[in-house]
């Protein structure tokens, strides 16, 4: 027997927390949050990454001023804790604090600090020494980070130098040498940071390429780019890892046999994990999808009443797709009668790293998978107005389309402000625009750098 039930339970506070709209707002609600008010993207994702990547950006483009005749004759000079305490003390933290403190006060919402797991189907052991239970129930307990099957780096160790993304940009100093593991989105944002900031950055990736999620043409020529930048080492793995001397000592295996790598500190960016397996979401009968919990599209979960949205559901780990998810979610909680789908045709994803990257839709390489018609284009930044003013030497949009339908199939991009370049090519394809009636159906402003887009769609023979 339940100790209480509500009319709603919440179970995370990152999207999940803004599932609360107006319409709901009078319900009995519990929320369950076993960690920091605001989930992964506030606290310690997509925000505070930005924060660093920005600062990070502007190093590395005075350093490219070179090429324009021009330089600054000294190096950066980076105040690693004045910029740590501007974004969490001075910015982060307050955000975080504030919102938690706003559901606290809310007469009609009960917080539960807890890990919550379920023992039933609709009944929730949360964590705090009371069970409860509710008509509808949202899961949103998204994702963590998945570490190393090494003795020394199976755990992350923030005081002995064993970071993830959870603990590296809370760092009390900045470490001298870095090595970061892995090749995907967390480890391009990061290594392009700390290497800005003045740190010795190895980057260590088991396969040949990096970013090999994204189009071939992007990741080989990213994978290039990073090779030159860093101690960039390929089809490498870490065998074993031994802390001496207030060091790491790492053990590597790669193309040209063993060899070590020493790091004041390790970045494990691995991949992240939905957190399904701790909430016992299978025990009590959930269908799951491989390590998520299965959703519909209209995100409900196979117990009826019960939904999920973001990370623990989702294969995209994104935050937009995750709000996304969420105002389905709490459109569908009060329109039982009226549920919505969500929209995941033409789910776009950047990497602020140095270039940016940024995709939507299909890769060459599914297309090929597929079978599929299509023509491409691939047009250099450099062969525009804007970036002969950049002398810009790398930045590329490569579009797909159809012959048929003339629509756009995808759009990968790599280079300055390139999460931004791609904004038009996500409605064009979220809305159905035909290439020819975008390319010649507005103006572009002359010499904008989004002349490159303009120019890359003009160059599609359809
Ligand atoms: C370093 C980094 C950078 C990122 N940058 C971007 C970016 O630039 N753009 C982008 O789109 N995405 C980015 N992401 C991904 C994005 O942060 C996530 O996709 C998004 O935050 C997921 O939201 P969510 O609501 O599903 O989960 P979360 O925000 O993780 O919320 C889940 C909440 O549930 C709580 N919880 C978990 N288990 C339990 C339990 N058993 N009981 C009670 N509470 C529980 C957690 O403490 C957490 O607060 C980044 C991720 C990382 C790690
Ligand atoms: N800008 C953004 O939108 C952004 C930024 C950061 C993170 N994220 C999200 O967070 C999620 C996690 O990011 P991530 O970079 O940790 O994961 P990822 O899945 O993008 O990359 C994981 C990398 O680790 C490698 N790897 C996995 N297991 C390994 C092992 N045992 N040994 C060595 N290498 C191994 C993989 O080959 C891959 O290169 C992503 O899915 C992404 O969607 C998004």
């Amino acid at each position: 027997m339940a100790d209480r039930h509500f009319d709603l339970i919440i179970i995370g506070t990152g999207s999940g927390n803004s599932l609360i709209t107006p319409e709901l707002a009078d319900q009995d609600i519990a929320i369950l949050e076993r960690g920091t008010f605001g989930g992964t993207c506030l606290n310690v994702g997509c925000i505070p990454t930005k924060m660093y990547a920005y600062p990070a950006d502007v190093i590395t483009s005075a350093q490219h001023l070179d090429r324009l005749g021009a330089s600054f004759p000294c190096d950066p000079q980076v105040r690693w804790r004045e910029i740590r305490d501007r974004i969490f003390a001075g910015r982060i933290d307050q955000i975080a604090a504030g919102g938690e403190q706003y559901r606290r006060q809310d007469p009609h919402i009960t917080v539960f600090d807890g890990s919550a797991r379920f023992v039933g189907p609709k009944e929730i052991d949360t964590g705090t020494g009371a069970t409860i239970t509710a008509d509808q129930i949202v899961v949103a307990a998204g994702s963590r980070v998945s570490m190393l099957d090494v003795d020394g780096l199976r755990e992350a160790a923030p005081s002995l130098g064993v970071h993830t993304s959870d603990s590296v940009m809370r760092m009390e100093e900045l470490p001298r040498r870095l090595t970061v593991v892995g090749g995907g989105f967390v480890a391009a944002e990061f290594a392009h940071i700390f290497d800005a900031f003045g740190v010795e950055v190895t980057w260590l990736q088991r396969s040949g390429s990096l970013l090999r999620k994204e189009d071939d043409l992007i990741s080989g020529r990213f994978t290039e780019l990073a090779a030159e930048r860093y101690d960039l080492r390929l089809g490498t793995q870490i065998s074993a890892a031994e802390r001496r001397d207030g060091a790491w000592h790492l053990t590597t295996t790669g193309p040209s046999g063993s060899g070590e790598v020493v790091a004041d500190a390790v970045l494990v960016a691995t991949g992240r994990v939905p957190n399904a397996d701790q909430l016992g979401l299978a025990e009590v009968g959930y269908r799951m999808d491989g390590p998520r919990l299965w959703v519909d599209e209209q995100q409900r979960t196979s117990v009826e009443g019960v939904w999920a949205l973001g990370d623990i559901s989702s294969h995209w780990q994104l935050k937009h797709v995750a709000n996304h998810e969420a105002r389905v979610v709490a459109h569908n909680l009060a329109h039982p009668e009226d549920l919505r789908s969500s929209d995941h045709r033409y789910v776009p994803a950047a990497v602020f790293t140095h270039p940016q990257i940024a995709s939507v839709g299909l890769t060459e390489r599914e297309l090929q998978a597929a079978g599929r018609d299509y023509v491409v284009k691939v047009q250099d930044y450099g062969g525009t107005a804007y970036g002969w003013a950049m002398e810009d030497q790398v930045g590329v949009v490569k579009l797909l389309a159809d012959p048929e339908t003339r629509l756009l199939l995808g759009a990968h991009l790599m280079g300055y402000q390139a999460s931004n370049l791609i904004q038009p090519l996500i409605q064009a394809m979220s809305l159905g625009t035909p290439v020819p009636e975008m390319a010649r159906g507005q103006y572009w402003i002359h010499p904008a750098i989004m002349e490159v887009v303009e120019n890359a769609l003009l160059g599609l023979e359809l």
